[in-house]
């Protein structure tokens, strides 16, 4: 089992296919990945969620490494969306939520007293499940940002044009800048939303679920948008499709649930961290193959 990256398996890729088609691993395929994230960006440090008395987490050990794409997959109420909120302190904003151990950011403990935890959110940005444009114009859903953070802009039009090319959708919406984004399809808005990240140029990314309410060819224009995305930032992602993990993630965090004998609850607990071809084609832990040959989860 290796859920640290100082102990990531360094086996080759095995050639024979499970359920999920090696074919479709886009993202190693391309290019090299190291055995251990590379100059990590971010990492969690025996990671303890709770909320209230529960005991939502358990001891994750995780390490983003820089321009890479990071998968967090596993059953349902594992941690997932817990663990990838207490990478840009949103489970400040949950009532009764607690967090032990440590999230580094470039080094620094994130949850240290003198954080300042909207610092921590511009720099580490979030795009959630369902799209949430304001209920501004497209060119005030980017500029927002920037203006609130007070970031110094030189030329906002420019910023805001830079942003939606990033973010693939400038093409579509150059001639409608001042009109609502809510007009806008739901694959749009979530290229809109993925560009007001980007505007205040943060350094990571993090996507909860972020096409679980499109269809497939909206999906398949923000999986094309992380890739392209990778050169320039490090991104993590809560996904349940597993093919989508399989095709864009350089890595792939697996998490399960362990329920407590006495009280049932179900805490979430890291299984295995590794290189997503790894994960999926040659797992070294058996609840990792299960779930990702479907016969659990
Ligand atoms: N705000 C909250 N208050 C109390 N418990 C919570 C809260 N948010 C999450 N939980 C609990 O923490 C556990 C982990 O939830 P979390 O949403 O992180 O799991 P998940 O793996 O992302 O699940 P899913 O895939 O269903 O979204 C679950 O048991 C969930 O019920």
């Amino acid at each position: 089992m290796s859920t640290h990256p100082a102990t990531a398996s360094t086996r080759p890729a095995s050639e024979d296919s499970r359920e999920i088609s090696m074919t479709g691993i886009g993202s190693e395929s391309e290019r090299e990945i190291p055995d251990i994230p590379p100059n990590p960006v971010m990492e969690a440090l025996k990671l303890n969620v709770f909320y209230g008395d529960f005991h939502a987490v358990h001891d994750v050990n995780l390490s983003f490494g820089k321009n890479e794409i990071t998968a967090l997959i596993g059953p349902s109420g594992c941690g997932k969306s817990t663990v990838l909120r207490c990478l840009n302190r949103m489970n400040d904003l949950v009532s009764g939520a607690r967090v032990e151990g440590e999230v580094t950011y470039h080094g620094q403990n994130i949850y240290a007293r003198n954080v300042d935890p909207i610092a921590v959110r511009t720099q580490v940005g979030m795009v959630f499940q369902k799209p949430n444009p304001f209920p501004k114009s497209i060119y005030d859903n980017i500029a927002y940002g920037p203006r609130v953070t007070g970031m110094k802009v030189e030329n906002m039009d420019d910023l805001v044009e830079e942003a939606l090319r990033a973010a693939a959708l400038w093409e579509e919406v150059k001639d409608k800048l001042k009109q609502s984004a809510y007009g806008l399809s739901g694959g749009q808005q979530q290229r809109l939303c993925i560009a007001r990240t980007i505007a205040t140029k943060p350094d990571v990314i993090l996507m909860d679920e972020p096409c679980s309410a499109l269809d497939p060819i909206a999906t398949s224009r923000i999986e094309d948008l992380m890739v392209g995305l990778r050169d320039d930032y490090t991104i993590i992602i809560v996904t349940h499709n597993m093919q989508q993990a399989a095709r864009v993630s350089d890595r792939t965090a697996f998490f399960t649930a362990r329920p407590d004998e006495t009280t049932g609850n179900r805490t979430g607990l890291l299984v295995e961290f590794d290189r997503t071809s790894n994960i999926f084609a040659n797992p070294n832990d058996k609840r990792t193959e299960d779930y990702i040959s479907g016969r659990f989860g």
